[in-house]
């Protein structure tokens, strides 16, 4: 692993690292957060998955979560959203397809099946890094995520269920099989057949789910993606009874609307974390 930087943060440290993954066939970055606590011994683990455009950085940035991290003693894992100049053809031509844009699922149609593997990445090949490299209790891991990387978040948890103690997510897309940027992706990295689909969408996969899992939603209703994209109010509808999903008055899709609420969420996986 390569350190890139390094910056003190709440008395703890905000590290970004770059290492050569095997899953996706090419250098990945990530962001971690160390509170102070790490000092002292293994500490439960919390992963952020960011959405479309954004890097391992954009969280770590802007979403002030390591005032909450720090209270707590929760360790913070934040990858980047794909693999990026992997030279696979038209990886840099939209921004939400392709670099920026992995969707968190492992491609199986050509070219993205050689390096868009980022369920693997996300949900193995990281979790051992982290607990090889850092003070880590790997029994004690939770998720959470923001629009694409809620989508990311609620899939990991939903797909593997015991793994993850908590899932959250602010404005996630709920059911990417009937939102455009999930139509555009999943007919690109897992081809045309939308039953294939359905192991990516957290609508379909709550809808099959049986173990209980603690889940929490906050959506901004001034968000400009919510009717379009999200598809929250079709979650709310059809398995509304297995999340607690709050709707936020004057919210919108930003960072700005993640940090208003980014300490409930990290209060809301510390107790599962426990
Ligand atoms: N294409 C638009 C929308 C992209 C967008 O809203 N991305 C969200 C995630 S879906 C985000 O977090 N952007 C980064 C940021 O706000 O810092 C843009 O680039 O402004």
């Amino acid at each position: 692993m390569e350190l890139l930087e390094e910056h003190a943060a709440f008395g703890g440290r905000v590290r970004r690292y770059r290492h050569a993954s095997q899953s996706c066939a090419a250098p990945m970055s990530f962001s971690i957060y160390l509170p102070p606590q790490a000092a002292q011994g293994s500490l439960p683990v919390l992963y952020f998955l960011a959405g479309l455009t954004c890097t391992e950085e954009t969280f770590m940035i802007k979403a002030g979560a390591q005032r909450y991290a720090a209270e707590h003693g929760i360790l913070l894992v934040a990858p980047d959203t794909s693999p990026r100049a992997t030279g696979t053809p038209g990886e840099d031509e939209d921004w939400d397809f392709g670099s920026g844009a992995g969707f968190y699922v492992d491609a199986t149609a050509a070219p993205w099946s050689a390096h868009y593997q980022m369920y693997r990445y996300v949900t193995e090949e990281l979790p051992a890094l982290v607990a090889r490299h850092f003070p880590v209790d790997p029994q004690r891991e939770s998720i959470f995520g923001h629009s694409m990387g809620g989508h990311g978040a609620l899939v990991c948890a939903l797909r593997n269920p015991g793994r993850y103690r908590s899932v959250s997510a602010f404005a996630p897309v709920c059911a990417p099989s009937r939102s455009p940027w999930g139509q555009k992706a999943f007919s690109r990295y897992l081809g045309g057949d939308e039953m294939v689909w359905r192991a990516y969408d957290s609508v379909a996969l709550l809808r099959e789910q049986k173990a209980s899992l603690p889940i929490l939603i906050d959506q901004g209703l001034q968000d400009p993606f919510l009717e379009t994209e999200l598809k929250t109010r079709w979650l709310e509808a059809e398995v509304g009874n297995k999340v607690t999903l709050r709707w936020q008055e004057g919210y919108d899709h930003s960072y700005y609307f993640i940090a208003s609420f980014v300490g409930e969420h990290l209060a809301f996986h510390a107790r599962h974390l426990r």
